[in-house]
């Protein structure tokens, strides 16, 4: 296998085909003229990437939660709930963790076992299984567009089935679903999968069907500064750009504190575009989607909705084109419809009532945003430097040297000696930079922001403060005192 970032060429792309199409039955029903002729005749208002367009115009913010369950007709039936009485603007289609382990076998028997059962023994659809038909029953049987989300390493097959399937969106990414959700898989592989994953989606596209691909932008979820996920939703779009992909969303997961979150977002938005155009892909489209607080959860509902409700605001502050919704089940595992639709209406209230306030522009707002960008451009033009000219060997190397260095991940792909921890205004800040190619400018504000916090809370700088802001949300609070 020979990584390099350029689009793959038709035979390979094809030879590689054969083999994906191969790895369960239900490939042998994708054909790719017959699947984009179907896409043709889905009606505008259920296709993703419009909505999202027409979202971005108008400033709104959408609104869509997480879902999937075993049974196709139990999925439609949540689907439908999440939309009449959740009021979801957008759908999910989550598949089950068989599934993203392209374990299909075990997928199989879930589906089996649901049946009997009368209630989803897995944590997800699963799309393989289930196959081309019955997908397009899903996309055929709600009003809104649906995406495809998930947490694969090689998402080949899923691409092929779920996209001739009907749907119109595709989450993932070669470096954002490797390093958060394995242990040990090379990355170099994973790009190189993915590459083909975005080579579909570019060959739709030049066949006229525009499918939105969506970086998956949190990783492991947990005090990630917004420079370390920029930096993988930018080469992300960069290396699915390449492969002809023309409708990006960028995401972010919120961190907290509102300054930071804002800045963040309105951040990731401008540095896609300007990566994007400076590598001459001036025709795609860049949508940004906050995710509401991915690390612990409360217990207790009530203050559950406090988080979600926090989540949604900073959405709707931030001019995100679409929130990521959570639900008062999240700290015991995967919701109720009804617990699940609950989070959508509590975040659409808060949605709905702030439409009409942006956050201005304030000094803070500004030093943030700049020391993002500037953090985030020594970790991309780094990592492009490292490739000699080629962005995929430079990701690469990137991980290997720690210029990419993802806190918390578990993959022994990634270096894991950076350290984040909040500031005394819960902005995530680095306690340790490790070995991010950081300018000693940026490396100074944050000892001093950190130094700032230990002061006021009288008790040095240390790891402990890590674990205390892992906690804290949890606990109630954002940044995690020390008593
Ligand atoms: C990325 C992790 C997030 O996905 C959520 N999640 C995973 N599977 C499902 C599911 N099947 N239904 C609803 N939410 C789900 C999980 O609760 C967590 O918030």
């Amino acid at each position: 296998m020979e990584l390099k970032n350029k689009k793959l060429e038709d035979e390979l792309f094809n030879s590689i085909r054969q083999d994906v199409l191969l790895q369960w039955s239900t490939g042998n029903d994708v054909d790719f003229d017959e699947a984009v002729a179907y896409h043709k005749e889905i009606p505008k208002h259920k296709v993703f990437s419009d909505k999202l367009i027409e979202a971005k115009e108008q400033g709104n913010t959408l609104i869509q939660p997480r879902a999937g369950v075993a049974l196709v007709d139990k999925h439609i039936e949540l689907l439908n709930y999440l939309v009449n009485e959740g009021e979801a603007d957008l759908l999910p289609t989550t598949i089950d963790s068989y599934t993203r382990h392209n374990r299909y076998h075990e997928a199989e028997e879930g589906i089996n076992e649901s049946r009997k059962a009368g209630r989803s023994l897995l944590n997800g659809f699963p799309a393989v299984n289930h196959g081309i038909s019955l997908c397009r029953k899903v996309n055929e049987s709600v009003n809104v567009p649906v995406q495809v989300r998930h947490g694969t390493p090689d998402a080949r097959l899923l691409t092929e089935v779920t996209i001739a399937g009907g749907f119109t969106s595709y989450e993932g990414g070669g470096i954002s679903y490797n390093i958060p959700y394995s242990k040990n898989i090379p990355l170099d592989k994973t790009i190189y999968d993915w590459q083909y994953v975005d080579r579909l989606i570019g060959k739709y596209e030049e066949a006229g069907i525009t499918i939105n691909r969506e970086p998956f932008g949190p990783l492991t979820g947990t005090l990630v500064p917004p420079c370390i996920s920029h930096s993988v939703a930018i080469i992300e779009s960069l290396l699915a750009a390449e492969q002809g992909v023309k409708n990006i969303t960028v995401g972010y997961g919120q961190c907290g504190n509102l300054i930071q979150d804002i800045a963040a977002i309105r951040t990731l938005e401008s540095l896609t575009e300007e990566y994007l155009h400076k590598f001459g892909y001036e025709d795609v489209v860049v949508t940004t989607v906050l995710h509401q607080w991915m690390g612990g959860f409360p217990q207790d509902e009530s203050k559950a909705f406090g988080v979600i409700s926090w989540g949604a605001a900073t959405a709707a502050l931030a001019g995100a084109t679409k929130v990521i919704v959570k639900t008062p089940h999240e700290a015991m595992g995967v919701p109720t419809k009804e617990a699940n639709a609950s989070g959508i209406k509590a975040t659409k209230q808060l949605v709905t009532m702030l439409r009409d306030q942006q956050m201005v522009s304030i000094s803070d707002l500004k030093l943030e945003k700049d020391m993002i960008m500037a953090e985030t451009r020594c970790i991309v033009d780094k990592t492009l430097e490292l490739g000699d000219g080629d962005l995929a060997e430079g990701t690469i190397r990137a991980f290997q040297a720690g210029v990419i260095d993802i806190p918390f991940a578990p993959s022994r792909q990634n270096a894991g000696k950076v350290f984040p921890a909040r500031d005394n205004t819960g902005a995530v800040r680095f306690l340790e930079c490790a070995h991010l190619p950081f300018t000693q400018d940026i490396k100074s504000y944050h000892h001093d922001k950190m130094k700032e916090r230990a002061d006021y809370e009288k008790r040095d700088m240390s790891f402990q403060m890590v674990i205390d802001d892992i906690y804290a949300i949890g606990k109630g609070k954002l940044v995690g005192r020390p008593r």
